[in-house]
């Protein structure tokens, strides 16, 4: 669902005939809340009755939060919290991804009141959770959308294999089902089978997708696709692009391209940059997110497969170091699986307590 931000009370549904007043400048909207499936056939049956995503989220978070817990609990078994414990308990924070700065955030959180006396692994991962919470809950953030900009772009980037198709598949089906109207540009000329991916969450969506020859420019692309969803009257434009890190000169000169052409429609586009960041990569994620924030301006993230075999804490370092809003999480491949990002549910999964 989509929130008007300009309406304080609790608007009516969205139509789609309706989005002409709702497009009025500077109409911000905000997407918040979970896509609720309306009537009959879901895009993809599950097989088997699905897990609410809470639930998914933990498991995916269980290996990091089961590893932190028996490591908290190694490091208290019957010892005070002195300068060596908190060394050992840093060192456990630093290997489960949570950075420098999480991990002094917690031990200092833990010295200040509690030194010198004896503490359970209990009561360490009830500040653990805490301090995490408060790491993340400044870049938790829903994504607005400015629709003074029609089409509002978002550009998708990340590197290959990271979620960024299925995530755009799953946005997608949230606007649409907010009432918006989308357009899907192909813009990943690499792989066929991207664009065919493509294809198939614009079907499922009743998005149209544009798309061009296989190696084709993928600046020409973008700048065609945004003609399209201008003469379609879209709301938004999401662009799917490559993520061949493989050659970082070509992947910058590439997405230099694409913001310039798409800059020749309109001067603030992309007003999105979004980059998916596989929550199973462990720390090279840090340096992922470096290299696309250089590269493409990232200005907000999405982390996906958190219901996998997640390396959670990275989350936590990346929030700390690169302090961008982090609008969705990912927590399963079917249409429904992108959530809002909430900061205490995220800090509590990851610490293991209820
Ligand atoms: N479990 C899980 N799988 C996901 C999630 N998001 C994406 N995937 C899967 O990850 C794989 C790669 O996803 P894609 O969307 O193709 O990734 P991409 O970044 O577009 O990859 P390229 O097209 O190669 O650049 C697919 O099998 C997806 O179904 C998620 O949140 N959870």
């Amino acid at each position: 669902m989509i929130d008007d931000a300009r309406e304080a009370d609790a608007a009516p549904e969205p139509k789609v005939e309706d989005q002409a007043a709702a497009v009025v400048p500077p109409a911000r909207l905000t997407v918040a809340k979970t896509v609720e499936r309306k009537g009959e056939a879901a895009p993809e049956p599950a097989a088997a009755p699905k897990k609410p995503w809470y639930q998914r989220l933990r498991e995916g978070l269980s290996r990091s939060s089961r590893e932190l817990r028996d490591n908290i609990a190694g490091v208290f078994t019957k010892r005070k919290l002195d300068e060596d414990t908190l060394q050992d308990l840093e060192d456990v924070l630093l290997r489960a991804d949570l950075g420098l700065e999480t991990a002094m955030r917690v031990t200092d959180a833990l010295a200040s009141g509690r030194y010198g006396k004896d503490i359970s692994g209990e009561e360490v991962q009830a500040v653990m959770a805490e301090e995490i919470e408060k790491v993340l809950a400044p870049v938790a953030m829903p994504l607005e959308l400015d629709l003074s900009h029609k089409p509002h772009v978002i550009l998708v980037v990340g590197v290959n294999g990271t979620g960024k198709t299925t995530t755009i598949g799953k946005l997608a089906a949230k606007l649409v089902e907010g009432g918006l109207s989308v357009t899907l540009g192909a813009g990943d000329t690499f792989r066929a089978a991207a664009i065919e991916q493509l294809r198939i969450w614009g079907e499922r969506t009743g998005s149209p997708v544009v798309s061009s020859k296989l190696g084709a420019d993928a600046a020409g692309l973008a700048f065609d696709a945004y003609e399209k969803a201008k003469e379609a009257g879209s709301d938004v434009l999401i662009i799917d692009t490559a993520g061949r890190l493989q050659n970082k000169a070509e992947l910058m000169a590439e997405l230099e391209k694409i913001v310039r052409v798409l800059g020749k429609h309109d001067p603030d586009a992309p007003h999105t940059v979004l980059q998916t960041v596989d929550a199973t990569t462990g720390q090279n994620a840090l340096n992922q997110v470096e290299i696309f924030r250089n590269v493409a301006g990232v200005n907000g993230l999405v982390m996906t497969k958190l219901d996998g075999t997640a390396r959670g804490g990275i989350l936590v370092s990346i929030a700390a170091k690169h302090k961008l809003p982090v609008y969705f999480i990912g927590v399963g491949e079917q249409v429904d699986d992108l959530e809002p990002f909430s900061a205490s549910d995220f800090a509590k999964a990851i610490a293991g307590v209820a």
